[in-house]
């Protein structure tokens, strides 16, 4: 299979079973520099549509910093960016407007609201009325608030955690949070999903689970690519249609999993941060 860069933006999916849906994103000579260091440098990579995509590297390597460009947190100082083929400039609270959703690193989950709630908030702008309204006690429509219950329900079904729909968040264990905070993000039917280090604080056994989950989203009704930022190559392994690797800041390797395993840059990479650290 050919790495994910914008000039090869197949992903191979044919033949997979994987829908060739969801949106697709695409970043060209990303740069960013913080004062006189250089974060991210000549940053080139594509998230087909229907495709999942790591970036991995060791610590420092501006995985976050990518994270934060592509959320619209952090604004790049070269390079462009494209979403389902038009420029895109994000801005963090157009994003779901846009068809993206993140998650955040931890769960985030509202206290005081119940878990079904908290799915529920995360549909604020698919929903007409708005959740939030419903919050604040402005008018809403019951129809659009039984549509958008029924919903919330169906993807805490989806996620596994349907029978904790009434408890709060602060009462469950992290890996249910965890669920919970992967439905809210997809009650907003996001077409790309960006997925923050998902596996921090899982157990091996949790992170398996999870695995299943999102190796699962491209191909669901409200189908979704995914864009992964993760240190656990153990997820990213078993999740990824491709994988691209940053070391101080620029590309050092993209490709399949298998071809990333293999790599012997990667591997140098990661062996020297353990050397350094
Ligand atoms: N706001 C900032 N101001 C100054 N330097 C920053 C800022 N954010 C990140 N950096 C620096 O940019 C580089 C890339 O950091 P970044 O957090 O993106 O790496 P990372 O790959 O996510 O690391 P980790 O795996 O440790 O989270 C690092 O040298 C970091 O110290």
């Amino acid at each position: 299979m050919s790495p994910p860069s914008p000039d090869s933006p197949d992903t191979g999916t044919a033949g997979t079973g994987i829908r060739n849906t969801g949106a697709s994103l695409e970043l060209r000579g990303i740069g960013v520099n913080f004062g006189g260091l250089v974060a991210l440098e000549d940053v080139s990579l594509a998230v087909p549509a229907g495709s999942v995509v790591g970036v991995i590297g060791p610590n420092g390597a501006g995985k976050t910093t990518l994270f934060n460009v592509v959320c619209g947190f952090v604004d790049p100082s070269a390079g462009t960016m494209t979403f389902e083929g038009a420029p895109f400039r994000p801005r963090p609270h157009q994003l779901a407007r846009r068809g993206i959703v993140r998650t955040l690193q931890g769960v985030g989950l509202f206290r005081g609201l119940s878990v079904l709630e908290n799915v529920m908030a995360g549909a604020t702008h698919t929903s007409k009325a708005g959740f939030v309204s419903s919050l604040f006690g402005l008018p809403r429509s019951d129809r659009e608030e039984r549509r958008l219950r029924t919903e919330a329900l169906e993807l805490l079904g989806e996620m596994g955690v349907a029978d904790q729909a009434g408890a709060y968040p602060e009462t469950l264990p992290y890996a249910v949070r965890k669920r919970v905070a992967l439905a809210r993000a997809l009650v907003a039917r996001p077409r790309l999903l960006l997925l923050d280090e998902p596996a921090g604080g899982l157990s091996a056994e949790d992170i398996d689970e999870l695995a299943a989950l999102v190796v699962g989203l491209p191909a669901r009704e409200n189908a979704c690519s995914v864009m992964l930022v993760e240190h656990h190559m153990d997820l990213v392994m078993k999740v990824c249609t491709a994988i691209v690797v940053l070391d101080f800041g620029r590309v050092i390797a993209s490709g399949t999993p298998d071809e990333i395993r293999e790599n012997p840059a990667v591997t140098e990479a990661y062996l020297g941060a353990e050397v350094s650290s």
